[in-house]
């Protein structure tokens, strides 16, 4: 049966390099839609990125392409009444005698600025050194036209998918997948009917190196406190000195969450971790890593860990609480002298098993309203959660998973490693759930690639091989 696969599989690659240029092409074009789900100023761009992705599905052949609205954006983030971007919703196939595979990806990303850093503009995709640059490139537009470049790889070649492939793209996964959870449950038993796995395509290699099939995701549950005063923004000058400042107050509670080396100060967080188990322990040890790969995708030396076990426990099996920033602060060059009046500081929190989010929250609620209390300001502070997203872990032994493993091995000619991630992808736990299958993480690029920095990019190399995995995947899952 593997003989018929490969035979097949030849053929498609030679087609795979052949359409390089074009599926370049495809990237840029996505690239070029500044679709920033986190920036309301954007939305409309989120949405039209939504409609690219209709017309190229069109353009493809698929079936029942569907543009589902969710609704209102819900509270506590945006202005009222700001509507959410659609769910992409494509199938290609419904032949009841191939299996059907769901891929999921997301069609928004992390904000970007040229003046952040970037060495060229964040949303015109630049070829250099062998490497994509730009925003979405590896996070998740390279591996969401990789889906579509591997439709239009077997239609060139006139070679039918070897499965029914339904496709579910989203434009809020930076932004909480708010809306989602919904969709999936109305739809498990309707356009999701008869769904036997999920590929998701929507993180990265662990390094440089290795190819990695991925089986758990930390979750994140995402907050920010609120700290009100003065009427105005007021003169240091003037008022410094004489009245309780929001910032401060902000920055004493804030100062208080976690600690220079990562621990988190909230009681009752760290007790709720599932306790380290001597099986567990093995798993991290065949698995290739070390602090230099480390110091390579941060571009510093600046690691709490050197050993390679306790990096890959506090990045996959521990939680983390990273402080993002202040709205309202001022942040522009120069040496502005004023006192914000109002100030909201952002941080979140990377969940694991066996953590509860309502219990979480909870904690942190009253952690922050006991510090603030004690500073006996005159100021108001609101803590809230904006919105969070379970953490996921699965039994890599299964069908899916070891079709992507041939896949990897046939593509890149070395064995995976299996491995968990640090980042979160809060819909991955209600797929398992609603559709009552397993869930496979088959990564396209790599660990330096830089999602959510500046200068994101992916390797030309990792594009085109990647879609050659996705492929084969597909193939080899169909044959299991
Ligand atoms: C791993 C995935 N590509 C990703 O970047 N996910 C985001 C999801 C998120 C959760 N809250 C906000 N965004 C992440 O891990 O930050
Ligand atoms: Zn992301
Ligand atoms: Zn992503």
């Amino acid at each position: 049966m593997s003989n018929n696969v490969e035979s097949t599989l030849k053929p498609l690659f030679e087609e795979i390099n052949n359409l390089k240029p074009q599926f370049i092409e495809r990237l840029t074009k996505a690239v070029a839609i500044p679709s920033v789900s986190g920036d309301e100023s954007l939305r409309p761009k989120v949405v039209e990125m939504a409609h690219f992705l209709k017309q190229e599905l069109t353009n493809l052949g698929a079936q029942d392409i569907q543009l589902k609205p969710l609704g209102k954006q819900p509270p506590p983030v945006s202005t009222e009444g700001l509507e959410l971007p659609p769910i992409v919703l494509a199938r290609f196939g419904s032949d009841p005698a191939k299996k059907t595979v769901l891929v999921y990806g997301h069609y928004d990303v992390q904000p970007a600025l040229l003046e952040d850093g970037w060495h060229s503009d964040p949303f015109t995709l630049v070829e250099k050194d062998s490497k994509l640059f730009g925003r979405g490139s590896t996070d998740d537009k390279g591996p969401v036209m990789g889906w579509l470049n591997s439709i239009h790889a077997h239609n060139k070649l006139g070679l039918e998918l070897p499965v029914n492939l339904v496709c579910c793209f989203e434009g809020m996964e930076e932004s909480g997948s708010l809306g989602l959870d919904e969709l999936i449950a109305r739809e498990a038993n309707a356009y999701f009917k008869g769904v036997d796995t999920v590929c998701i395509s929507d993180n990265y290699w662990l390094g440089t190196k290795k190819p990695v099939l991925t089986y758990g995701l930390r979750g994140c549950n995402y907050y920010q406190i609120i700290v009100n005063g003065p009427g105005a923004d007021l003169h240091s000058g003037i008022f410094g000195g004489v009245i309780h400042e929001p910032m401060t107050d902000l920055i004493k509670v804030m100062g208080q969450l976690v600690d220079v080396d990562g621990t988190i100060n909230i009681p009752g967080v760290n007790e709720m971790v599932a306790p380290l188990t001597e099986e567990e322990s093995k798993l991290y040890d065949p698995i290739e890593f070390d602090v230099d790969e480390l110091n390579l995708a941060s571009g510093s030396k600046t690691a709490i860990y050197q050993d390679k076990k306790d990096i890959l426990m506090h990045r996959w099996r521990y939680p983390s609480l990273s402080l993002h920033g202040i709205e309202g602060a001022f942040s522009a060059g120069g040496a502005k002298t004023v006192i914000p009046a109002k100030v909201s500081g952002k941080f979140s929190i990377r969940t694991v098993p066996d953590m509860d989010s309502d219990k979480l929250t909870q904690y942190v609620i009253d952690f922050v309203n006991k510090r603030f209390a004690e500073l006996k300001s005159p100021n108001t502070l609101k803590c809230e959660l904006i919105h969070d997203g379970n953490y996921w872990k699965s039994d890599p032994f299964n069908e899916s998973f070891t079709a992507a493993a041939k896949a990897t091995k046939l593509v890149w000619n070395i064995d995976p490693d299996f491995t968990r991630e640090g980042g979160s992808i809060p819909i991955t736990i209600t797929f398992e759930e609603q559709l009552k299958t397993n869930v496979l993480l088959l990564p396209m690029g790599k660990g330096d690639d830089g999602a959510h920095s500046i200068n994101e990019k992916l390797d030309v190399a990792n594009y085109i091989e990647g879609v050659k995995t996705l492929s084969a995947y597909l193939h080899y899952y169909a044959n299991a």
